[in-house]
């Protein structure tokens, strides 16, 4: 069984982050609030005046490497390993690739050891890589291949409008891969 891991948004707080660092630098001007996202892009949240300095958060060095852990995922990893499942971890960079790249594998040694850089994917098309499940909080991915892999959605309040989807979290994610791997034809 292989699983592949989508990173920002699953195993790093790529939104809670952002909102720190907003309220750090704008303090005067109020952020979309976590559970009042609605689009995955965040900058679609927010009215074009705001959008240069929205990007210019989460572009900036150090933003994607100092990304805290999502609560629970990183254990959630080790348990995976431990039961002996092949985990991935697959990745989009930003468009602004310039510091996300090294920062991604920087962050997945800081969090999970030099060994695990080893199962970092990077791509703008996951569809490309052969997976049994993917773990992804965007809703909706395509791209220029028939994917392989089972999308798993990993909750967020951005990607709730998709109805009837099983949905994971680092809470209750041992019943839905259960379910998963059960059902699994691998
Ligand atoms: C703008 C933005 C980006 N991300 C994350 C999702 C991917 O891991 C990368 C690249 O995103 P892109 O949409 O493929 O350029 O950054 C995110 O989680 N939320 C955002 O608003
Ligand atoms: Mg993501």
């Amino acid at each position: 069984m292989l699983i592949l891991l989508d990173q920002d948004g699953v195993l790093a707080d790529f939104e809670h982050a952002f909102l720190d660092a907003w309220r750090a630098r704008h303090p005067d001007i109020a952020p979309v609030e976590y559970e009042d996202r609605k689009s995955f892009h965040l900058l679609e949240d927010y009215p074009e005046a705001l959008r240069a300095k929205a990007e210019a958060i989460y572009t900036a060095p150090g933003f994607i490497r100092t990304l805290p852990p999502v609560p629970g995922a990183i254990e959630a990893v080790r348990e995976l390993l431990a039961l002996g499942l092949d985990v991935r971890i697959c990745s989009s960079p930003l468009r602004q690739y310039d510091h996300c790249v090294l920062e991604k594998y920087q962050w997945i040694e800081h969090h999970l050891g030099r060994d695990a850089t080893e199962r970092l994917i990077l791509t703008r098309d996951k569809t490309l890589v052969q997976g049994d499940l993917l773990i992804d909080d965007r809703p909706g991915i395509t791209g220029a291949a028939r994917p392989r892999w089972q999308h798993i959605l990993y909750d967020a309040p951005y990607n709730r409008q998709e109805t009837g989807r099983q949905r994971l979290t680092w809470q209750n994610w041992r019943n839905v891969l259960a379910g998963a791997l059960y059902h699994s034809d691998t």
